[in-house]
């Protein structure tokens, strides 16, 4: 089946439903990705972005119980300042320009706790942008002190937190919360964080971790709702599309055992084709992400709607527990290489997608 004409003209328009969204799960997949490839050159060209980046796990404890997560300990650690310091001070001899901050999220780790840590980063590594926290760790630490969202995320931001992640998200529908991470934000507190962030000049990004209980329709419904908040607020940087990594954790286990495994590349590319079309006009940039999808999928992709690559990491903590097979760091100049042999010219970024 070939695309019918009004989807592909609503497409170019930035006005594609989610019916045109199902529609296109039946086109041709090739199809699909073609236009998704002419959306992502109209709205982009043919750049390439990535960041030099690194990944800091404040903590793997955590009072959280996702279903999906193989990354918290029971028995963890908490980085103190001077280790964190240590991590920023590695990260810039490397080459880093952004800092990801993440973690668990427990009572001892209050908003005080957060300041401190931007606070110490910022003091000392004034020209390194700290890409920091998720929704549920500042949603949890501002209802433990009873801070009004916008007001603990200014305090952030003065203190020097450059962006904050889009994490969290996994999907946005509260029937699939209910299975995967019962006592996780609901999706209408993921909203309200992530527009209290926006509302106070602190951009974020948006994920979706897809693969697992969600269905199409689910996926789409996700996305649109990123599409409403960005025709709302216009601070998100980029969307993010995670496959779900199914080892070591309850929810990937009990689909392993009902002989479901991993999604497949077909699907990876799908969703980030249908995802271009359904945020073209509205989002530019769509990053394809190696640590997941493997460095040669990656690169496929930047043919089916994706024009970046993420960051080189240094270190992917979550990933790598739940069965990550890609490697935790992938080299400016090798990110470079799989870049310039898609056919592309790459370019290095920060986390707002400035050329650095
Ligand atoms: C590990 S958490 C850390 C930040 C914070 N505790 C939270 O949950 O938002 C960050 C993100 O990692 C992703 N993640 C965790 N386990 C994963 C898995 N098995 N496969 C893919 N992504 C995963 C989820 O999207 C989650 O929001
Ligand atoms: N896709 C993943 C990311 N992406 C985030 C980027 O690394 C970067 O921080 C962001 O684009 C802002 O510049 N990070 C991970 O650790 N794991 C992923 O799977
Ligand atoms: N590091 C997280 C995801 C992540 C995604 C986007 C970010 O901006 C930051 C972190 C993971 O492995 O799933
Ligand atoms: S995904 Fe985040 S909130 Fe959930 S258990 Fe893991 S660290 Fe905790």
């Amino acid at each position: 089946m070939t695309i019918p004409e009004d989807i592909i003209e609503r497409a170019y328009k930035g006005t594609a439903t989610k019916e045109d969204a199902i529609a296109l799960l039946d086109v041709n997949p090739f199809e699909l990705y073609t236009l998704a490839d002419d959306l992502r050159k109209e709205a982009v060209g043919d750049t390439v972005t990535y960041v030099t980046n690194r990944n800091i796990y404040i903590t793997n404890m955590c009072k959280g119980s996702c279903g999906f997560c193989a990354f918290r300990e029971g028995d963890g650690y908490i980085l103190t300042i001077e280790e964190i310091l240590e991590q920023v001070g590695q990260a810039e001899k490397a080459g880093a320009v952004e800092i990801c901050i993440q973690g668990g999220y427990l009572p001892q780790l209050d908003l005080e706790f957060y300041n401190e840590i931007v606070k110490s980063i910022h003091t000392s590594y004034p020209n390194m942008t700290i890409h920091g926290f998720s929704p549920m760790e500042i949603h949890y630490a501002s209802s433990l002190s009873g801070t009004p969202l916008e007001d603990a995320l200014s305090e952030l931001k003065k203190n020097g937190l450059g962006t904050l992640t889009g994490t969290s998200a996994e999907i946005l529908s509260d029937r699939v919360r209910k299975i995967i991470c019962e006592d996780k934000i609901t999706t209408k507190q993921w909203i309200e964080t992530i527009k209290a962030s926006h509302n106070v000049g602190l951009r974020t990004n948006a994920t979706i971790m897809y693969g697992h209980v969600e269905t199409w329709e689910e996926r789409f419904d996700h996305i649109l709702t990123v599409r409403d908040i960005q025709k709302e607020t216009g601070a998100f940087t980029e969307l993010i599309t995670m496959p779900f990594m199914p080892y070591n954790n309850r929810i990937g286990e009990e689909m392993l055992r009902s002989g479901k495994f991993m999604t497949t590349g077909t699907e990876d590319l799908q969703l980030i084709a249908i995802a271009r079309v359904l945020l073209n006009k509205h989002i530019d940039n769509l990053q394809a992400c190696w640590v997941k999808l493997g460095k040669k999928l990656a690169q496929v992709a930047l043919s089916c709607g994706a024009n970046d690559m993420g960051g080189t990491l240094m270190e992917d903590q979550i990933t790598l527990a739940s069965g990550g097979s890609n490697g935790e760091y992938l080299p400016p100049e090798e990110l470079e290489w799989i870049i310039k042999s898609a056919g592309r010219k790459p370019m290095r970024r920060n986390a707002l997608y400035e050329e650095i």
